[in-house]
């Protein structure tokens, strides 16, 4: 009886199993039914919110499309006569000088489908502001310089231009004013490429003076052209000894001189100003404004040349904004802040560019 027993009850208990594997399973199913369903759900939810975004953007280009439509047509857009008087003047006027380059024929922009034009447009001659219409601003920005003495925080339009120059979509900044009367679009570079300027090129007509005379740049910038410090002491030395002795310095009682030869590897060439070489003489003066022995500094270069100015080899790859943003040169002016006299004894090649009340000048 018990053994009955026992064996009924085991096949109760294998069947009991059995139904339980039975309902896991089945709930296993259905939970991944559950979660199929679900990222479906999901998915169709972002496809939806994906389509009323688009519908929003189509309405809103529409509407955009229409205010400009309303605004070309008001009159806000119209033909640049200013530029087309400008043409023809320049036309029939020579131009500034023979060592400009001949402007070629300047050809006028016709109209100009949406409130702003080019580059940087005018409100001349009464003309309602490009800069209040924001219709086709684009929310960005540029910092202009150039135009006037300081920078600008110019904004940037998105415009269809029409002119004989450019046509279609162009992104532009507008200003309220342009620096030039008569003129109502400045066309970049990159717009209107080669087609107003021809190449210019620029005439460097070296002018030497021998008389000891100041020439006309070191009058009009004297601080720039300071008297050197040999000459005045050869200018003395020939008032008091007369000018037979004013080239020998046989008779001059020198104190002991310290040296030091700043040699960059590799050598450059005709003493290429490159950045071993300025980080060389920077020691080199530090070291000589600490030394109580030394009362001058004389720097000079080699038989054929003082320096070949900045190494041009070293700089070609570099970008305007490595330069600006990574104080290029900087250590350059270790120079002009030693206190004790600096004098050039100069021979041969001295090149440099200085800029001076925004003349570029190129001394050799
Ligand atoms: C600091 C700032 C703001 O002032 C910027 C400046 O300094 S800008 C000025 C940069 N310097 C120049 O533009 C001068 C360029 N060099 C020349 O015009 C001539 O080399 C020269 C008139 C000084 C001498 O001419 P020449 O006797 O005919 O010799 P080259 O055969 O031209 O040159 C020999 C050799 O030197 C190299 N070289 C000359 N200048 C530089 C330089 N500035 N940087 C680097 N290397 C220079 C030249 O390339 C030749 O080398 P190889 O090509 O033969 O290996």
């Amino acid at each position: 009886m018990s053994e009955i027993e026992d064996s009924a009850s085991l096949q109760v208990r294998l069947a009991e199993i059995e139904l339980e594997k039975e309902k896991l399973k089945l709930q296993e199913i259905s939970e991944q039914r559950q979660t199929d369903l679900e990222r479906d759900r999901m998915k169709h939810q972002h496809e939806l919110e994906l389509a009323k975004l688009q519908l929003e953007e189509n309405k809103l280009s529409l509407e955009r499309d229409k205010q400009r439509e309303s605004v070309r047509q008001t009159g806000l857009v119209t033909a640049i006569q200013e530029g087309k008087a400008l043409a023809e003047k320049m036309d029939t006027e020579p131009t500034f000088s023979e060592h400009r380059t001949r402007r070629r024929k300047l050809l006028p922009a016709h109209a100009i489908d949406t409130p702003d034009p080019d580059v940087v447009p005018v409100n001349s001659s009464g003309r309602p502001s490009f800069e209040d219409n924001v219709l086709s601003a684009t929310g960005d920005s540029v910092p202009v310089r150039g135009i006037g003495s300081t920078q600008l925080n110019v904004p940037l339009h998105c415009v269809n231009l029409e002119s004989d120059l450019v046509q279609g979509e162009v992104v532009v900044g507008v200003l309220s004013v342009l620096p030039v009367e008569g003129v109502d679009v400045i066309l970049g570079n990159d717009l209107a490429g080669v087609l107003v300027w021809g190449d210019a090129s620029v005439v460097v007509s070296p002018k030497p003076t021998s008389s000891g005379e100041l020439d006309d740049l070191a009058k009009r910038y004297p601080s720039v052209f300071p008297a050197c410090a040999i000459t005045r002491a050869m200018a003395r030395k020939h008032r008091e000894y007369g000018p037979d002795h004013s080239n020998s310095s046989e008779d001059l009682d020198l104190p002991p001189q310290t040296e030091h030869t700043c040699a960059p590897e590799p050598p450059q060439a005709l003493n290429a100003l490159c950045d071993a070489l300025m980080t060389e003489v920077g020691r080199a003066l530090d070291a000589f404004e600490a030394d109580g022995e030394i009362g001058a500094i004389v720097i000079t270069g080699s038989e054929r040349a003082f320096a070949a100015g900045a190494d041009i080899k070293e700089m070609q790859n570099r970008t305007f904004q490595e330069c600006y943003g990574g104080n290029f040169l900087a250590h350059w002016n270790r120079i002009s802040t030693v206190k004790k006299p600096v004098i050039a004894a100069v021979n041969g090649f001295a090149v440099g560019v200085l800029h001076a009340n925004k003349t570029i000048m190129y001394a050799m």
